[in-house]
């Protein structure tokens, strides 16, 4: 972060944010305008160049032709790669976990090699998920049980590199009872909702990462209590 200033990109979201995933920014600048931090938020379209200067990157969810343009667009250049090396936070969702990944293969057969930010391989499962989800997350990030919203057929399996952001109370996630998957700065989910909506935690724990020290406390009861309801929600509607 340089001049007090949170630069935040939204990397392509003329193909990548289903389900609202794009407000995901909204959620980070508001939180940061409520503690008297400026953050810019700028979308980088696919005709556009990603710069690496940034301090925050977020990639929403979209169906598979989506991903795997915007996949061939951010192999070509080095940008969010260079940013990463720099430090930069880097958030994706659904579609966006499955392209920071190794490797992914669509619905149709075809295999497309990833970004190789986090060690994640996705390949389709026999049925869509689809849902309310419930997660638990691991003890190395420590915040509050998650909720969202999935809707996608693909599995990744987390290797090595990565470890998983938690365990499935409820849905699919991952496949495997395990949930997203974390490398450094570099973090994402299946969870839409826009899911730093839902989750405040989770946005003030990427902000920490960005800003370099944990945000000040910011006590919105309202959103607590709403919270509570949709993890009651999730109980009540359990899929099998
Ligand atoms: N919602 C999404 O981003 C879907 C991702 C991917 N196309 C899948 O179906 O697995």
């Amino acid at each position: 972060m340089t001049d007090s200033v949170l630069r935040i990109g939204l990397v392509l979201p003329d193909i990548l944010g289903t389900y609202g995933d794009s407000g995901n920014a909204e959620v980070l600048q508001r939180r940061l305008q409520w503690r008297g931090i400026t953050a810019t938020v700028a979308g980088f379209d696919h005709g556009e160049v990603l710069p690496s200067s940034l301090d925050l990157y977020l990639l929403g969810g979209g169906e598979d032709d989506a991903q795997t343009l915007a996949v061939s667009r951010l192999r070509a250049r080095p940008g969010l790669h260079h940013a990463v090396e720099r430090g930069a936070v880097v958030f994706g969702v659904c579609a966006g976990l499955q392209i920071l990944g190794t490797e992914f293969t669509t619905s149709d057969g075809m295999r497309h090699a990833g970004l190789g930010l986090l060690d994640a391989a996705t390949v389709p499962g026999p049925r869509r998920a689809v849902g309310e989800v419930v997660v638990d997350v691991g003890p190395e990030l420590g915040t509050e049980p998650l909720t969202g919203f999935e809707n996608h057929r693909g599995r990744t399996r987390v290797a090595g590199g990565s470890h998983a952001l938690g365990r499935v109370r409820s849905g699919v996630g991952n496949g495997d009872g395990t949930e997203g998957a974390v490398t450094g700065r570099v973090l994402a989910t299946y969870l839409h909702g826009p899911v730093l909506a839902r989750n405040p935690a989770l946005a003030d724990l990427l902000l920490a990462w960005a800003l370099g020290t944990p945000p000040s406390a910011l006590p919105l009861p309202e959103v607590g209590s709403l919270r509570e309801e949709r993890l009651r929600a999730a109980k009540r509607g359990r899929r099998k």
